[in-house]
C-alpha cells in the first residue's frame, strides 16, 4: 500500500440512497448530439472512416470550417419531450446527455465561452430542455462533459513550457467554472459522466481535479461521478496506485461487457454501447454490423446479471430528429421490457453459476431469482446450480405465473427445470422463489461473502 493524497477516498460500493437508485436502473440511454451531427460522418461527399463525433480531427476537414458550424446549427426538428418519450417507451431509467463533446461546442448558454448554442441560429438552452423533459418523464439525467476541449485556445495536450502552464491554469479555471455552472443551472441532475481526461495535461492535475471533485460533491450531495474524471498523483486512472476504484463506479466498459463477475472487482459499473460498431454521434452511413434488438436485450441482461447498468447510445440527426433505426430498436427493447422489466430493475448479481441457457439476476434485498433465458437447449432442460443448500420454493414464468415448473433435483444443489415442447420466439424469464437453506441443526446457510 502506498500513501496517496489524491487517490480514491472510499473503498467498496457507496451505500447511500442516490447510489442505490443508480445501481438499480439496469437500463439507460446515452445521447450524443452536437455540431458533428450536421456533417453526419461525411464532408464534401467524402466518408470519414472514424467515429462521426471525431470528424473534426480528420485531416480532410479545415478546423476553422468545422468550428464555424455553430452558425449553421438550427435543429428545427429538435423536441426534447419526444426524445424523453422514446426513452420512457424503451424502459430507460436514466439518460446521459452530451453537454460539451471534445469539439468544445456547448449545448447550454455557458457564460464562460462564446462557443455555445446561444451563438447559433437556434439560440435556446438545449441542456435545459433535455433536463426538464426527462425529469417530467421521471427519467434521471446524468450530464456528459468532455474535459478535452479542441476549441478553447488554452487547451493543451501536455504542459511543456511556461506558456503552456499559464494557458492551462486558465483552462483549469474555465473547466471548473463550467462544471459549477452546469451543477448550478441544472440542480436536478444526478451525476456527471466525464470523458476526454486521458491526456497528460489533465493527468498531471491530480490535486486540482481531486479538489474540484470534492467541491462538486459538496455543492451537490449524492452526485454520482465515475472513475474517468481524475488520476491519482502517480497518474493512475480508473484505479489508484493501490488498485482502489476512483469515483463511484467503473467507467471502463465502453463498447464492451465484462464476461464474468471477477472482472468487476466488486465495484459498481456501467457499460456504454453503440448500435453500430463505433459511432456515437450521428453518422448517415451506418456501415458494418448494426446490433439488433435481441442482441441489445441480451446485452442488457448480461450487464444486470453482473451487477452493472447497460446504457444504449442514440445519435440524433443535425435537425434534432432521432433516426428510424434507433426508434425501432427503442420500441423492440421497450416491448420486451414491458413484460420482463422485473428481472432488470433493482436487480443484481445472483451468485449462481452461469449456465449456457442465459443469465441469472436477483432482486436486490430479496431471495427472488430471475432466469433470463436466451438459448433454449435441445433437451428443453434448464440446469440450475444454486448456492449452498438454497431451497427453491416455486418456479414460474414471469409473464404468466400460472405456468409453473417442478424442479427435478439432479444432485445436492443442482436441478433441471423442464420446459414444455414448443418454440420461444422471444427471450423469456422464469422466477424462482427461494429460501436460504437450513443446516441439519436448523441454522441458516449464509452465502460465503
Ligand atoms: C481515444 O479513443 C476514444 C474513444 C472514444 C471516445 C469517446 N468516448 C465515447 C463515450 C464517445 O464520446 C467517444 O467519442 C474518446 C476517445
Amino acid at each position: 500500500k502506498v500513501t496517496l493524497l489524491h487517490g480514491s477516498h472510499r473503498t467498496g460500493k457507496r451505500t447511500d440512497a442516490a447510489m442505490e437508485k443508480w445501481r438499480g436502473h439496469g437500463l439507460g440511454q446515452f445521447i450524443h448530439w452536437g455540431l458533428y451531427a450536421i456533417p453526419g460522418g461525411a464532408w464534401n461527399g467524402k466518408q470519414y472512416n472514424g467515429a462521426a463525433e471525431w470528424i473534426r480531427s480528420w485531416n480532410g476537414i479545415p478546423k476553422s470550417t468545422y468550428d464555424s458550424l455553430n452558425y449553421s446549427f438550427n435543429p428545427t426538428a429538435f423536441d426534447a419531450k419526444s426524445w424523453a418519450k422514446t426513452a420512457k417507451q424503451m424502459g430507460a431509467k436514466y439518460v446521459t446527455f452530451t453537454t460539451k463533446h471534445h469539439d468544445g461546442f456547448c449545448l447550454w448558454p455557458s457564460k464562460y465561452t462564446k462557443y455555445t448554442v446561444a451563438n447559433s441560429p437556434y439560440k435556446k438552452d438545449i441542456v435545459k430542455a433535455v433536463v426538464d423533459a426527462y425529469d417530467q418523464e421521471g427519467i434521471d439525467v446524468i450530464l456528459y462533459f468532455s474535459v478535452m476541449d479542441w476549441n478553447h485556445p488554452d487547451w493543451r495536450y501536455d504542459i511543456k513550457s511556461k506558456e503552456d502552464s499559464i494557458a492551462f491554469e486558465r483552462f483549469k479555471k474555465f473547466t471548473r467554472n463550467q462544471l459549477i455552472e452546469l451543477l448550478t443551472n441544472y440542480p436536478t441532475v444526478k451525476g456527471l459522466w466525464f470523458d476526454g481526461t486521458w491526456d497528460t495535461s489533465w493527468v498531471k492535475q491530480a490535486a486540482f481535479a481531486d479538489e474540484l471533485e470534492t467541491e462538486m460533491r459538496k455543492l451537490r450531495p449524492g452526485l454520482i461521478i465515475g472513475s474517468r474524471f481524475r488520476a491519482d498523483e502517480n497518474g493512475k486512472r480508473h484505479f489508484d496506485s493501490n488498485g482502489v476504484l476512483m469515483g463511484d463506479y467503473e467507467q471502463g466498459w465502453e463498447r464492451k461487457i465484462p464476461s464474468r463477475i471477477e472482472d468487476v472487482h466488486g465495484n459498481d459499473w456501467d457499460c456504454v454501447m453503440t448500435v453500430p460498431e463505433n459511432q456515437w454521434g450521428y453518422n448517415a452511413a451506418w456501415n458494418g454490423h448494426i446490433k439488433t434488438g435481441l442482441e441489445l436485450i441480451e446485452m442488457t441482461a448480461r450487464c444486470v446479471s453482473l451487477g452493472g447498468n447497460f446504457v444504449l447510445n442514440f445519435g440524433p440527426k443535425g435537425d434534432g430528429s432521432i433516426r428510424q433505426e434507433e426508434l425501432k430498436l427503442a420500441a423492440e427493447i421497450g416491448d420486451w421490457m414491458k413484460i420482463n422489466q422485473q428481472a432488470i430493475y433493482n436487480c443484481g448479481y445472483a451468485g449462481y453459476d452461469k449456465q449456457d441457457w442465459g443469465y441469472f439476476s436477483k432482486k436486490t434485498g430479496t431471495d427472488k431469482i430471475y432466469m433470463l433465458v436466451f438459448n433454449v437447449p435441445v433437451s428443453g432442460a434448464l440446469r440450475i446450480k444454486t448456492p449452498a443448500k438454497t431451497v427453491i420454493k416455486k418456479a414460474s414464468l414471469l409473464a404468466d405465473a400460472t405456468e409453473t415448473f417442478t424442479p427435478e433435483q439432479i444432485s445436492g444443489d443442482e436441478y433441471f427445470l423442464h420446459l414444455k415442447k414448443g418454440t420461444h420466439p422471444q427471450p423469456f424469464v422464469i422466477v424462482l422463489e427461494t429460501a436460504p437453506g437450513q443446516q441439519s441443526n436448523g441454522v441458516k446457510y449464509e452465502k460465503a461473502k
